[in-house]
């Protein structure tokens, strides 16, 4: 096998969606693997890029699907579905030429999501049809309810679970800002009636279309917003009789649209992509291999580590909203 000299460079783009803050990285024009203990230092603030999720662009594996959508939490753990990333790979894609297409089917750990890229740099994302059934969620319950019962640091709440593509549990509060995101957030991402963990949504309804929202994240901690959580929390708050089919979600980070039509429907997220700069960052370690001219539909590239010596070029300094 070829081996290319150690500390191979990899380009990557930071985007966020309201603040949600991603790397991304294009895996069909370069080598791309790396193990969980290197996407934990990228993804560390203060030793590395920082970012919420790493996302990667690579080939699909299916019929009439333009790319496959993976996605990282900075614990480094691999999960299904990141709907403010889908908005912001879909501006990637297209600002680095992979496609020009305006509507781009992904296909993504839970089955194909569609992109759709709209006037104004408003991306609308088919998030799919929310699932309540609690195996599939997955959620420990011996049947369906739209509210459980949970105890949890020596108290008893009251939460909707679902799963968006996701795992979700959503407990409705008066206030956002006094909300226990913190105390209550990790014990309930990590409570043994999730299985496979959870992302946990403190909903406050302002009106039947108005609703805010704080989110602790699976894998990543509390962030300023998130796609698939607002979408569990429209569902939670319908499912409950509290919202009507078209919410402004107004998260940390700013305002996403969210349209649940009801049962059997998917769940339509309207919002904003923003590219803030690229970069480059030297990965050490383990040799990566080099890239075959040709490479098979499935070809892997090494493992690295982020360098000592990382270096980063801003190319774009100025975050530019579209
Ligand atoms: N920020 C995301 C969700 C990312 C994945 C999540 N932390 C999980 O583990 O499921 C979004 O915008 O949906």
């Amino acid at each position: 096998m070829n081996q290319a000299r150690r500390g191979s460079v990899l380009n990557f783009t930071k985007m966020h969606g309201l603040g949600n803050d991603f790397v991304v990285v294009d895996a069909i024009s370069q080598p791309f693997r790396l193990s969980t203990e290197t996407i934990r230092e990228l993804g560390n603030r203060n030793f590395g890029i920082g970012f919420d999720q790493l996302l990667v662009v690579e080939p699909p594996g299916l019929p009439d699907v333009d790319f496959r959508y993976r996605i990282f939490n900075s614990d480094g753990s691999e999960v299904e579905q990141c709907g403010n990333g889908a908005r912001c790979f879909a501006r990637f894609v297209r600002d680095q030429r992979l496609t020009n297409k305006k509507i781009i089917r992904v296909q993504t750990a839970k089955g194909v999501i569609e992109l759709r890229v709209g006037k104004g740099g408003l991306i609308t994302v088919d998030m799919g049809v929310p699932e309540m059934n609690p195996p599939a969620i997955p959620f420990a319950a011996d049947r369906r309810k739209e509210v459980y019962t949970v105890e949890v640091a020596g108290q008893t709440v009251e939460l909707t679970a679902l799963s968006m593509g996701n795992p979700h549990g959503v407990l409705l509060v008066d206030d956002v800002d006094t909300a226990p995101v913190t105390e209550l957030g990790p014990r309930l991402e990590n409570h043994p009636r999730f299985p496979a963990r959870a992302n946990i949504g403190f909903l406050q309804i302002l009106d039947r279309s108005h609703i805010r929202l704080r989110v602790f994240e699976r894998g990543a901690g509390e962030t300023l917003a998130c796609g698939s959580g607002a979408c569990a929390a429209v569902v939670a708050g319908r499912l409950r009789g509290l919202l009507d089919a078209r919410v402004d979600v107004e998260l940390r980070g700013g305002h996403l649209v969210v349209e649940w039509q009801g049962e059997g429907s998917p769940v339509m997220m309207e919002g904003t992509a923003t590219s803030v700069f690229e970069g480059q960052v030297r990965l050490a370690g383990e040799a990566q291999p080099r890239r075959r001219k040709s490479p098979g539909k499935n070809a892997r590239q090494g493992d690295g580590k982020p360098a000592q010596n990382r270096q980063q070029r801003s190319r774009q300094t100025a975050a530019s909203r579209r």
